[in-house]
């Protein structure tokens, strides 16, 4: 009757009350030296580093380098990953061709998803499972997400392609593809951060379904495929769209922190989720959530919008003296690329083009130490039955 093999206590079936992990919550699974989050003491470690620091004195693509490769990069290691980097960022004919062949009704996640397919279907090494080819194809989409994101982004604007700037490092890159201009100091900074903060966040679930993934002996772009399909939905990444749909409904502009509470206690008396509030692992705060709030600010000040932080700050309070619950990173991180002007549907591509980095060092750690991921369940459906005797394929009653 049921798939689950009793390891202790009572064996006959009759007695076996097996214990479900609904969600997998607080389950173990397997062991990472990619990042520790530790919902404790509220930190979160990049292979050793706490991320704050890292956020502070280094850029995305040296962390990019860290998750990777384990250790930062020096100087000359540096310089030789920002030319292999810069060397892939252009966009070839037939992935622009595929993402020009979807509606403009396909959400951007659906199209990053799509081109990340093509770009695997294309690559003759995609069966090459090495950790040499797969770090390759790793800096191949890191190096790309930015075209295709921005491709996408203008197409929807009937705007031409912007081709990238190899004397611009990633964030500053990005967003010139993005806009068609230089973008300043600060907003780079901002955006950087977002990067950093975004990258990696042990076993959450695009990066879990990315190891499911690759436990299979599948390849590493399909394993990031799957890993952009988890993260689309509004409980994981998404939230970060959802966060700005909240700050439209409620209507941005003069008095908007009135409305937002008044908007939060309706929603909240329909049993709606607030989007940006709440984690599983951290029940007292998201670890990322203070240097991205920071961000936030400095966005706000540089765009001159008050009226974002007023929401911001409104809604985060009321959800704190009514349900108890705090921000995670998608609620800055949110309004930030919204001051920044980018589209809302194109904020959880951003976060693709972060955590790409992240799913991809998780396949390369699950390669190195494989064992198939196949949970149990325990079966909750009728008893053994039979099939009625029916009649034949002629009609006639069965003899
Ligand atoms: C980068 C990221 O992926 S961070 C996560 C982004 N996701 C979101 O922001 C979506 C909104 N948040 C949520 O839905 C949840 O907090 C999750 C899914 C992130 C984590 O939730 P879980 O650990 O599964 O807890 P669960 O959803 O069961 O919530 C526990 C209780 O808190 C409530 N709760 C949790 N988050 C929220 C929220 N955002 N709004 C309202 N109530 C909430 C639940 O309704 C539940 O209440 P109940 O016990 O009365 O039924
Ligand atoms: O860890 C999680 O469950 C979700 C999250 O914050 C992330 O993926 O960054």
């Amino acid at each position: 009757m049921s798939e689950q093999t009793p390891q202790a206590g009572p064996t006959s079936e009759a007695a076996f009350q097996p214990q479900i992990f609904k969600g997998l919550a607080g389950v173990p699974v397997d062991y990472t030296a990619i990042s520790k989050v530790n919902p404790e003491s509220n930190s979160l470690l990049y292979r050793g580093y706490p991320v704050q620091e890292l956020a502070a004195s280094v850029t995305f693509e040296e962390v990019a380098y860290l998750l990777w490769n384990g250790e930062l990069p020096d100087d000359t290691q540096l310089a030789a990953f920002e030319e292999l980097e810069r060397g892939h960022r252009g966009l070839d004919h037939e992935t622009k061709r595929i993402v020009d062949e979807l509606p403009l009704t396909a959400h951007p996640m659906d199209v990053v998803r799509t081109a990340v397919s093509v770009i695997g279907a294309s690559d003759p090494k995609t069966p090459d499972d090495s950790p040499e080819a797969n770090l390759e194809k790793s800096v191949r989409l890191f190096a790309k997400l930015p075209s295709i994101v921005t491709y996408d982004q203008r197409r929807r604007h009937e705007l031409e392609f912007v081709e990238p700037r190899l004397d611009l490092g990633y964030s500053a890159n990005f967003l010139w593809q993005a806009f068609g201009e230089a973008p300043e100091l600060e907003v780079v900074n901002a955006f950087d951060t977002s990067m950093i903060l975004y990258a990696e966040h042990s076993f959450n679930a695009s990066t879990f379904t990315a190891r499911v993934i690759a436990s299979t002996l599948s390849d590493i772009y399909s394993a990031v495929t799957g890993a952009i399909g988890a993260l689309k939905g509004a409980l994981h990444g998404g939230a970060n769209e959802a966060v700005m749909h909240a700050f439209d409904e409620i209507g941005l502009g003069e008095g908007s922190g009135e409305r937002a509470v008044a908007w939060l206690d309706a929603a909240l008396a329909e049993k709606r989720k607030i989007m940006g509030f709440g984690h599983r692992v951290y029940k007292n705060g998201d670890s990322r959530v203070p240097t991205m709030r920071d961000a936030l600010e400095r966005m706000v000040e540089h765009y001159d919008r008050p009226d974002i932080l007023e929401v911001y700050t409104a809604l985060e309070q009321a959800m704190g003296e009514r349900k108890n619950i705090k921000p995670n990173l998608d609620y800055p991180a949110g309004p930030t690329y919204h001051l920044m002007g980018w589209d809302t549907e194109m904020f959880t591509p951003l976060f693709v083009a972060s955590r790409v980095t992240g799913w991809t060092a998780h396949v390369m750690e699950q390669n190195a130490a494989n064992a198939l991921i196949r949970p149990l369940s325990v079966y909750s459906g009728p008893d053994e039955r039979h099939v009625p005797p029916r009649g034949n394929a002629s009609g006639e009653p069965a003899a």
